[in-house]
């Protein structure tokens, strides 16, 4: 029987607090950050998960978020892998930008497309549709084929490398996803099936 899939985004980081485009920077969490992560991990204790294995990215916010998690959970001691791959979609020139002053220079419509559509990328930087394209493999060779072998895994990870995932494990279109937003801290706990597919997902 597959094992459990748990996906969470990165507590809020100093730069969702000073509402800056972040992507491959590398800024670390807030108080308030790790206050989310801790009420996740505690989430997770109260549904009982035991991790096998948990997957991050090369960036410090998600690093320290799973940390967090699994030191809530007592179970520090499970090998965590981190890869680039599972990076938040690099932001290009916007990366360092404030929200609000690039609504003001290009328009919260433009702004709205390059942060959420499939596959138009900011200036320089991902799609959505180029992070899936290096998320999904990961996934597929290093992370789904335990799943399948029955291991509980956590991946801690980003708003939109996560996005990416969801979009992939729950079937959405590219019309769909421009709609899903992913909060700081957010867990979503999937079952698969034997053929991969999603029996059940549970968000909190
Ligand atoms: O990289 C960032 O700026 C954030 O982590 C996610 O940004 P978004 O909400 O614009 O997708």
């Amino acid at each position: 029987m597959p094992g459990v899939l748990v996906l969470v985004r990165h507590g809020q980081s100093e730069w969702n607090l000073k509402n800056l485009f972040t992507g491959w920077k590398n800024p670390d969490i807030t108080e308030q950050g790790e206050q989310e992560a801790q009420k996740t991990g505690q989430m997770l204790k109260s549904k009982n998960v035991h991790f096998d294995e948990a997957f991050t990215s090369d960036l410090k916010r998600a690093q320290h978020t799973t940390d967090i998690i699994l030191s809530i959970l007592g179970q520090g001691h499970i090998p965590i892998t981190r890869s680039q791959a599972l990076n938040e979609r690099d932001y290009g020139d916007l990366a360092g930008l404030n929200k609000d002053d690039a609504r003001k220079k290009w328009g919260e419509d433009q702004v709205h497309i390059w942060r959420r559509s499939y596959d138009v990328p900011p200036p320089g930087g991902e799609s959505l549709k180029d992070t899936v394209a290096r998320v999904l493999p990961y996934y597929i060779q290093n992370i789904l084929p335990k799943v399948m072998q029955g291991k509980n895994i956590l991946i801690g990870a980003h708003g939109n490398s996560l996005r990416a995932l969801v979009m992939v494990l729950d079937r959405l279109t590219p019309e769909q996803i421009t709609k899903l937003e992913i909060g700081t801290g957010e867990p979503f706990l999937y079952k698969l099936r034997n053929d991969t597919t999603v029996e059940k997902k549970e968000t909190f």
